[in-house]
């Protein structure tokens, strides 16, 4: 039997954010380029013509095309805490004994790729996007939500109707940056310093149509508040954070010891050239979130967790040497 138009525009619409999901979220597109583009433009025709099933989280929703005079202040309830950082083993050593020291026990840490980008924090209501802000100085930060719809890698939906706020980083891939920094000297305009200025200067863009072409991605690493969410680790609260439909960065592992956090962290040493985004270091938390509880905060950074910072890279990465993964 005939399909109706509103059975059509929401097949399209659904069929469309799962191949957007594919490409963007889990880097395994299903369909090509080609394909994607025909169903999209078939979507927004059909959408054009019959406005009433236009719905808020279409794919169609993503170009962007809210001009702002300037940026709302957004409070964070939960405040976005910075990191301690450390350079050498010996300091790793010392904060896992300071650990120990505090719990009265040995713990299990988890290792995160520090991604050089800048925070962000998403906060979803019944499962919609309802705001997208930056991270400013911790407590106060800038609404980006028209922003945030444009970045393809934010899901406008989770896949569960839930209250929930997570934090990330939003990124610029390494690709990106050399090819918006070529086609801005092709024009005559100011070149980016690095990928983290890029991205900065993307997600802050007033005309949320200049941030929906320059291909920002993210990485979500926390759980402001859990709302109904039952995790009792980092590594359970990231897998969460991927079954709602969120982009995590799958190098992530869970250390038993200091001298695998150790190994873990030399490994990357070698590997952060070929990494298509930046990162400037490693992530090191106390895994349990009971252990993370007792150890709290101090006033500006947890005590459970540390940032081992690389050296700074040597030489700027070219083109070919990225791993086109
Ligand atoms: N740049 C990163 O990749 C990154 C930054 N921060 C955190 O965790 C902070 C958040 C709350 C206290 C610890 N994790 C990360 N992976």
């Amino acid at each position: 039997m005939k399909q109706t138009v509103a059975e059509q525009i929401h097949d399209l619409q659904k069929k469309l954010t799962e191949y957007a999901y594919a490409y963007y979220v889990k880097d395994q597109p299903v369909v090509d380029d080609a394909y994607y583009d025909q169903l999209y433009q078939q979507l927004v025709a059909l959408e054009t013509a019959h406005p009433e099933y236009q719905t808020s989280d279409s794919p169609t929703q993503r170009v962007g095309g809210v001009v702002r005079k300037g940026f709302e202040k957004v409070v964070h309830e939960i405040p976005l805490y910075s990191l301690n950082d450390v350079f050498s083993k010996a300091e790793i050593i010392a904060f896992d004994q300071r650990v120990q020291k505090t719990l009265g026990h040995a713990v299990s840490y988890i290792c995160e790729l520090k991604i050089d980008g800048l925070s962000i924090s998403l906060k979803y209501e019944n499962g919609r996007l309802v705001r997208g802000a930056t991270r400013g100085d911790g407590t106060i930060g800038e609404n980006i939500t028209d922003n945030s719809k444009t970045v393809k890698s934010i899901p406008l939906t989770l896949t569960e109707p839930i209250d929930i706020e997570v934090r990330g980083e939003c990124y610029m891939p390494k690709a990106s940056f050399i090819q918006l920094n070529q086609k801005r000297e092709e024009e005559g305009l100011d070149i980016f310093a690095n990928p983290r200025n890029a991205a900065a200067g993307s997600i802050r863009q007033l005309d949320s149509k200049v941030t929906a072409s320059r291909n920002l991605s993210t990485f979500l690493y926390t759980l402001a508040d859990f709302g109904p969410l039952h995790v009792t680790n980092q590594a359970e609260a990231l897998t969460h954070l991927d079954d709602l439909g969120f982009r995590t960065n799958q190098e992530r592992a869970v250390c038993s010891t200091i001298d695998d956090v150790w190994a873990y962290i030399e490994s990357f040493h070698d590997k952060r050239s070929q990494l298509p985004y930046e990162i400037d270091g490693v992530v090191i938390k106390v895994n349990d979130f009971s252990d993370q509880n007792q150890l709290g905060f101090t006033v500006k950074a947890p005590r459970w967790a540390v940032a081992y910072k690389f050296p700074p890279e040597e030489a700027q990465t070219t083109i070919e040497e990225i791993e086109w993964t």
